[in-house]
């Protein structure tokens, strides 16, 4: 299923409204970097983000390490970013 990406313009709209989130320097996905207080806290919002995909039906780019969770948001349908990687990246924001 096609999904049209972010045209520039909107990439930069909606970094400019996500200021945790960085661009990767290929311009196709947006990145951010979580520390918590220990493993199982990680987990714990790692549980959140799953539930929110889910819902959301778009999955992240992830890894954690310990306390540490590194999220990557792109949509493979469109080959970059598009609105659902916003999407995501604003409710990941609210917990
Ligand atoms: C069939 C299913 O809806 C698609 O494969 C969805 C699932 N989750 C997804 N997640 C992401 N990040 N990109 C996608 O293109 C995508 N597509």
């Amino acid at each position: 299923m096609a999904i049209a990406q972010l045209t520039p313009a909107e990439r930069d709209a909606a970094l400019a409204a996500l200021p945790q989130w960085s661009l990767r320097t290929d311009g196709l996905a947006i990145t951010r970097d979580f520390r918590f207080r220990n493993f199982s806290e990680a987990w714990g919002f790692m549980s959140r983000v799953a539930l929110l995909a889910e819902a959301q039906d778009h999955h992240p780019e992830w890894s954690n390490v310990y306390n540490r969770v590194s999220i990557t948001l792109t949509t493979h349908d469109a080959g970059g970013l598009s609105g659902r990687d916003v999407k995501l990246a604003e409710a990941v924001d609210t917990l």
